[in-house]
């Protein structure tokens, strides 16, 4: 068991939800960010019913804010008296075929899923510093950011980014003892990935049920996956098994990518 504390972001529902539980079974403490306090709140509840009061502790926070970002991650490491790994794994996924891709679609996807990374790097960063260790920067890009997948530009291309952001921060941090990996999920089912499937399965005159076969579709496993399932390769990556990793992607798919 471990006393050490974790962050994960967008931790109401989801992958994110899955990974806050999955640390918390590990034994850490966990802080739980998103942007309804009302649904990390939940699930910091069932965590505290779970593992006991005070095991995890919920705030508002949009990752593509930075003081927003700072001010959570301060008071979840106050609150805990430490901070050793975070998880930067809120994101957004619009369906955006190349030529209707807007000035506006690039910026709100950019702004939360690399910026939040970004401040999500800084703000972890900050707090190791100030308890004097290193710690564990995790962050969510995709199947979509190891190889290109229809409609999924503008997602892709953040995705694609945040793979560089981890090798790049990796080589920056390792001097403070810091290690920086990703997770890549292939297609996992989230309320994210059910409304990606409702819109596809929409523009073709299909249901959900097609729209999500359609990227089912080249799975070896022959299934899609679970949250849970990538949230075994978070506590990997956040427990010292992955001391000597730093830099890579771990890919969760079932074997769609093969790289
Ligand atoms: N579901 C899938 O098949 C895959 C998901 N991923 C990635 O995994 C991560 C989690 O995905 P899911 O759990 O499926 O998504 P989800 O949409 O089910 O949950 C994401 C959570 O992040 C929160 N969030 C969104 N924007 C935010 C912001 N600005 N500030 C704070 N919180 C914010 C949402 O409110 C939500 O609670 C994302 O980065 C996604 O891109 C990657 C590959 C596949
Ligand atoms: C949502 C996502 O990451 C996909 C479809 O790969």
């Amino acid at each position: 068991m471990s006393d050490k504390v974790a962050i994960v972001t967008g931790a109401g529902q989801g992958i994110g939800e899955a990974i806050a539980k999955r640390l918390a079974k590990d034994g850490f403490k966990v802080g739980l960010v998103g942007r309804h306090v009302e649904k990390v709140d939940a699930v910091a509840e069932s965590i505290n019913a779970e593992f006991g009061a005070d095991t995890a502790f919920a705030v508002k926070g949009d990752v593509s804010k930075r003081d927003e970002v700072f001010t959570a991650v301060e008071k979840i490491s106050d609150k805990f008296g430490d901070l050793n790994v975070i998880v930067n794994n809120a994101g957004v996924a619009p369906t955006t075929p190349i030529m209707e891709v807007t000035e506006d679609d690039m910026e709100w996807t950019w702004k939360i899923n690399v910026d939040g990374v970004i401040w999500g790097t800084q703000a972890a960063v900050t707090a190791f510093k100030k308890f004097n260790h290193g710690g564990k920067i995790i962050n969510a890009t995709s199947q979509a950011g190891v190889q290109g997948n229809p409609s999924l530009t503008v997602y892709g291309s953040t995705k694609f980014a945040i793979r560089g952001i981890t090798q790049t921060t990796a080589k920056e941090l390792a001097a403070s003892n810091i290690t920086v990996n990703a997770y890549a999920p292939g297609i996992v089912k989230t309320p994210m990935m059910m409304d990606i499937a409702h819109e596809v399965g929409q523009n073709a005159g299909k249901d959900d049920e097609w729209g999500m076969a359609q990227f089912a579709k080249g799975i070896a496993l022959g299934k899609l996956s679970e949250p849970e399932d990538v949230a075994s390769v978070a506590s990997f990556l956040a427990g010292p098994d992955s001391n000597y990793i730093t830099g890579q992607t771990i890919i969760v798919d079932g074997g769609m990518v093969f790289n």
